[in-house]
């Protein structure tokens, strides 16, 4: 047997002792269950309570040990004795640096006998006694498993990734971190098997949903994923560099330090609903299965879903700051709707009462004043339109006593406030608003011209008129921009009453046969939450913004409605964004975390793109962002990406297909073609039909995502659609895992070699000829 299969046959030994102590647990839990279920009939609160708790705890262990995990254990550090020899609750020592006497030279040979030794999982379990069997990756004692390096290594003498697949261990990957050491276990010398399990990690083929990266997780994202939640966690990072990743291992790893504060209550913000339903596997995959929400910015307003897109000049008008003025004015100009009633009459003390337009008009413009919501100015409203006819009555003037006045007037608002025509005119003259009827009129583009003077340019309410004539008094046609004027509305209008909010998946409900028992603690929560589900939900305890480059002002304002107490992690690329006025954003950014201090962080090294691809994507950064710092990509694949070309435009489908076809078959996993945003329903025909791992995708929606090949089409235009168009095609040109081809379309004007003259790559500031050519040659196909 040589020294591999040996080592994977001891980590099968560990292993088959973990899924026996895991069902020890499972017993344990199921017993507990089933014995506080018998107690269901004892009917005192504390007793109640006290099963409550149990079921709880019980009910959450049994849902996590249930999960089935695809590699549960995938980790195992060998460690040197701690400098103190304390242990830590999980029983591990916590001293990080070595014993002074760990190390002793033998006959020229220094020598350390491995005192400690860790194995890592997705969750902790202890034997019976308490010696950790696994510990849990979040745990502090699981640190150094990520952090050690060989300049600093600690007390990690080795680093050993497992490989399994249920309960099978399928392989081993080491790294030493102290090669210079003789180290011992157990008197032997400790073996190292294979290289390069991060590798392995990044070659492998890309399906439908991200993978966790627990397994090898670096250090400088360790750092990130670690963070205290204190204010704001700021990362930077170029395209690949695991932002989102880290961002997801982050919400799992808080969860850990502090379940009570963050379940329930971690909002991840997205930019697209692809992006979301290409995460949302990782947080299952870390065990952490419903305790976050993942939410694309079209779906972050409940009862809205965005299911269009805006053209860059609409959405610059529509995500600009100015738009909160422009919807103030329209949430109040709105009750001048035409058709609304002129004149009020009633009959008073035996005759006619009238309040005319104009008197309306002051009374609605009393009613207005200051900046409460305005469906809660109704009453208000109400009361001062009695005012009104009081006056109108020249009733102050019948009544000399004050006594006998004040109950005059009381009989009096009774009297006519109850009247059938004064409510049938309070309805029509203050109704009920609701935010999409504020946007139904400012698709009137003649009320929006008033609403917007001096805000917005002609051409732009033009533009945003027309664009809001799309959306349908259910609310289809939204887009992503949309949904932010709604939300901000609902705060300019007053929440109107909404369903009940559906209650946070609880690990108890993926328990067979509980989910009818509800326990003390559902109901006693339940009486609480009832008065709060009339309001938008704005309590998260943590927000992670994810791509945040390209959240417009308005949607930061969204967003940050949603965290006014919160903690916050941002992540994002300023040379990915897509929103061209990134100054105005920053100010709203700012208000929505409020001044918190930020601590930032730069992750540095692109772990999606092999270096023949990062080299062309670089090119086009260098003119979107002259002077950007690119991060660096850590694999080769020694295949150059591909350049073809369509000269017309009736060449184009039959080109786009034959390449789609060509990189179905390289690849073992998905193919992505990212064509202009015009060109994207006309590019799904193209392409109808073909293989599953096939997705066709506009400029825009290639955000965040990866494939391992990705066919761009037509460069030229998709950096044409707008002022960020560069950056945009930045971003298509970093999605590949292993194939990138490039069509050039009808503008590209391609180069002998077939690069079109967007991507062929110029020398950078200061870059010599030779290495120009070098990296140019990189890029032929
Ligand atoms: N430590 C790691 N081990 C294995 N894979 C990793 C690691 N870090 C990142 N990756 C992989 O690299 C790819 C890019 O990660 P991710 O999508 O999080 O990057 P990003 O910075 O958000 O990129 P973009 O800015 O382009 O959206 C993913 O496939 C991710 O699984």
């Amino acid at each position: 047997m040589d020294v591999r299969d040996r080592e994977i046959r001891d980590e099968q030994r560990h292993l088959d002792t973990v899924y026996r102590r895991l069902a020890e647990k499972i017993h344990e839990a199921e017993y507990l269950m089933a014995d506080a279920a018998r107690r269901v009939q004892v009917g005192t609160p504390g007793a109640l309570a006290e099963r409550d708790a149990q079921v709880f705890s019980a009910g959450r262990h049994l849902a996590r040990l249930n999960n089935e995990f695809e590699d549960f254990l995938f980790g195992r550090i060998d460690l040197l004795a701690g400098k103190d020899g304390t242990r830590g609750p999980d029983g591990a020592q916590t001293s990080v640096e070595p014993a002074d006497d760990a190390v002793r030279e033998e006959g020229g040979v220094r020598v350390a006998d491995i005192a400690e030794t860790l194995h890592i999982g997705r969750l902790g379990v202890l034997d019976a006694d308490y010696v950790p069997l696994v510990i849990d990756w979040r745990a502090p004692a699981a640190a150094p498993f990520y952090r050690a390096t060989p300049v600093a290594p600690g007390r990690v003498v080795r680093r050993r990734v497992i490989r399994s697949r249920g309960r099978q261990v399928l392989g081993v990957e080491d790294d030493l971190l102290r090669p210079e050491l003789r180290a011992l276990h157990g008197g032997e010398e400790l073996p190292v098997v294979g290289d390069g399990a991060l590798m392995a990690a990044l070659g492998r083929a890309r399906g439908h949903r991200m993978s966790d990266i627990v397994a090898s997780i670096q250090a400088e994202q360790d750092e990130v994923i670690r963070a205290p939640a204190g204010s704001v966690t700021e990362v930077t990072g170029g395209p690949g560099t695991g932002k989102t990743a880290v961002a997801l291992h982050r919400a799992a790893y808080l969860l850990y330090r502090d379940r009570r504060r963050y379940a329930g209550g971690i909002l991840v913000v997205s930019p697209t609903p692809l992006l979301v339903s290409y995460t949302e596997g990782v947080l299952p995959a870390l065990g952490e299965e419903g305790q976050v929400a993942i939410r694309a910015l079209g779906s972050l307003v409940e009862g809205a879903e965005a299911d269009s897109y805006d053209d860059q000049a609409t959405a610059r008008v529509k995500g600009s700051a100015v738009m909160a003025r422009v919807l103030h004015r329209a949430a109040r100009g709105v009750l001048d709707a035409p058709g609304a009633p002129e004149r009020l009459r009633v009959v008073a003390f035996g005759r006619r009462v009238e309040l005319d337009a104009e008197a309306l008009g002051r009374v609605r413009r009393q009613a207005l004043s200051g900046t409460a919501p305005v469906n809660l100015l109704r009453p208000r409203a109400r009361r001062l339109l009695l005012d009104a006819l009081w006056d109108a009555a020249g009733a102050a003037t019948r009544y000399e006593a004050q006594a006998l006045a004040a109950e005059a007037r009381e009989a009096f608002n009774e009297d006519i406030g109850t009247e059938e025509v004064f409510q049938d005119f309070l309805d029509a003259w203050w109704p009920e608003i609701t935010p999409l009827g504020v946007l139904a009129a400012m698709a009137d583009e003649q009320r929006l011209g008033r609403w917007a003077r001096r805000l917005l340019r002609p051409r732009e309410v033009r533009q945003l008129a027309r664009a809001l004539r799309r959306v349908t008094p259910e609310g289809a046609g939204l887009s992503a921009h949309d949904v932010a004027l709604l939300d901000e509305l609902r705060v300019l209008l007053g929440a109107p009453a909404r369903p009940a909010r559906p209650r946070e998946a609880d690990p108890l409900d993926q328990l067979t046969g509980l989910a009818e028992v509800t326990t003390y603690a559902d109901r006693t929560a339940a009486r609480r939450e009832a008065p709060e589900r009339e309001e938008e939900r704005t309590d998260y305890a943590h927000i992670i913004v994810d791509e945040a480059q390209d959240l417009t002002p308005m949607q930061w304002r969204m967003v940050g409605r949603r965290g006014r107490q919160a903690t916050w992690t941002v992540v994002g690329d300023p040379a990915q964004s897509s929103w061209p006025a990134p100054e105005e954003a920053a100010e709203e950014k700012a208000a929505a975390l409020r001044g918190r201090t930020r601590r930032t962080f730069e992750l540095t090294v692109n772990y999606r793109n092999p270096a023949e691809i990062a080299r062309v994507a670089d090119g086009v950064l260098r003119r979107a962002m002259p002077g950007a710092q690119p991060p660096r990509a850590v694999r080769e694949t020694g295949v150059a990406p591909r350049f073809t070309a369509a000269a017309t435009a009736d060449a184009l489908p039959g080109a786009v297909g034959e390449e789609a076809d060509r990189l179905l078959a390289e690849v073992p996993g998905t193919v992505g073609v990212v064509v202009p945003m015009r060109r994207r329903a006309a590019a799904a025909q193209w392409l109808a039909g073909r293989d599953g791992r096939l997705v066709v995708l506009g400029s825009l929606e290639a955000k965040g995502l990866e494939y391992d090949a990705t066919l761009v089409v037509a460069p030229a235009e998709i950096a044409e659609e707008s002022p960020a168009g560069l950056r945009v095609l930045y971003v298509a040109l970093t999605r590949a895992t292993q194939r990138l081809s490039v069509l050039s379309g009808p503008t590209d004007r391609p180069g002998q070699d077939g690069v079109p003259e967007l991507l062929a790559v110029r020398p950078a500031a200061g870059a010599t000829a030779e290495a120009a050519a070098g990296a140019a040659a990189g890029g032929r196909p």
